[in-house]
């Protein structure tokens, strides 16, 4: 595997005149990488993802991919190798869905046999001769994957990839991640719904107001926060609170709602589940390390947050 980034950005800022989008900004994307880029409307994503693909330019620092300036005349080339999907993907109306993959493949150099394959492997096949303007907007999301996939791309840049997917769709969409990356290919994804993304992402990068927070693997990033491990103790029968240290452990809310939940910083936990085990009367003990959603409110609320950590809902959107 070549080691050399796929993609860098080195300082990158992006100034308009009244604010500026993205601020001395750093990062570095291998090939085979998956990345997630989380933040609030107006954080910087798609303006990363803008000068990343070349349609912008920074003002300040360098951005290279495949070892290029994306802006750059003699990065024509490469732009075949590279798969975007935008935020609200909007397509030729009147075509029809076969139609308009197979006018985007051409573009790249292919025909219509590979963009009836990838037409296929969206679940779009029956709808395939209708025009768009008759899809829903699942069927529309799913026919901007099958755009972006076209011509197997080195990078592949995803802004909201399941918006609009059901279950079904979303967790065949995370499949083709895995298969894409299995076989090398470089994926940043942004995304405002956070369940179900962790799996998938080998790092996180977690921008605000176009400063770049946080980025590590989400061990990393959960380490850094510090947060607090989750620790359900079951069949202990008010035990806890007969404990001043396990006492110590349980969110004021826990107090309230006769909850057994300990919030434990990670050095103490092994110790706490030495504690508990020792009880016979425990049935069950989970263990919940914070989730994506946490670590993404930890750093956006300036990493002050402390104490207790409530399980993320499906679904839930930032
Ligand atoms: N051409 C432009 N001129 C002026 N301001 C711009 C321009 N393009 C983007 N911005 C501003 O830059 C900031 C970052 O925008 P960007 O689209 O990158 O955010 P985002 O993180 O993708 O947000 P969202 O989640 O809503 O898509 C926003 O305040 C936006 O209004």
């Amino acid at each position: 595997m070549n080691n050399a980034p796929l993609v860098s950005l080195s300082g990158v800022s992006k100034c308009y005149p009244k604010l500026t989008a993205l601020d001395n900004v750093s990062m570095e994307l291998r090939q085979g990488e998956v990345l997630g880029l989380f933040g609030h409307n107006g954080a910087g994503k798609t303006t990363m993802m803008k000068l990343i693909l070349g349609v912008i330019s920074p003002s300040r620092g360098q951005v290279q991919v495949m070892g290029m300036a994306p802006d750059s005349k003699a990065a024509w080339h490469s732009r075949a190798k590279v798969g975007y999907l935008p935020e609200n993907v909007s397509f030729y109306e009147h075509l029809t869905g076969l139609e308009v993959l197979t006018y985007f493949a051409r573009l790249k150099g292919l025909d219509k046999k590979d963009a009836l394959a990838l037409i296929e492997q969206v679940g779009i096949t029956h709808a395939m001769k209708r025009q768009v303007k008759t899809y829903s907007k699942g069927m529309r999301q799913r026919l901007g994957l099958a755009q972006a996939f076209i011509g197997a791309p080195k990078l592949l840049l995803l802004d909201e990839p399941t918006v609009g997917l059901d279950p079904i769709a979303t967790a065949e969409f995370y499949q083709t991640v895995d298969r894409l990356k299995n076989q090398g290919t470089s994926i940043i994804l942004c995304s405002h719904v956070l369940p179900g993304v962790e799996q998938h992402i080998d790092r996180a990068i977690i921008l605000s107001s176009g400063k770049m927070l946080a980025m590590g693997t989400l061990e990393q990033l959960r380490r850094d926060a510090n947060l607090p491990v989750a620790i359900k103790p079951d069949g202990l029968n008010g035990a806890v609170r007969q404990d001043a240290k396990l006492m110590s452990y349980l969110s004021a809310q826990g107090e309230e709602d006769n909850n057994q939940t300990l919030y434990v910083p990670e050095q103490d936990k092994l110790a706490i589940l030495r504690q508990l085990l020792a009880y016979e009367h425990l049935t069950d003990v989970k263990v919940e390390t914070a989730s994506l959603e946490q670590v993404y409110q930890h750093y956006l609320s300036g990493g002050h947050q402390s104490g207790g950590h409530q399980s993320g809902g499906k679904g839930k959107h930032i």
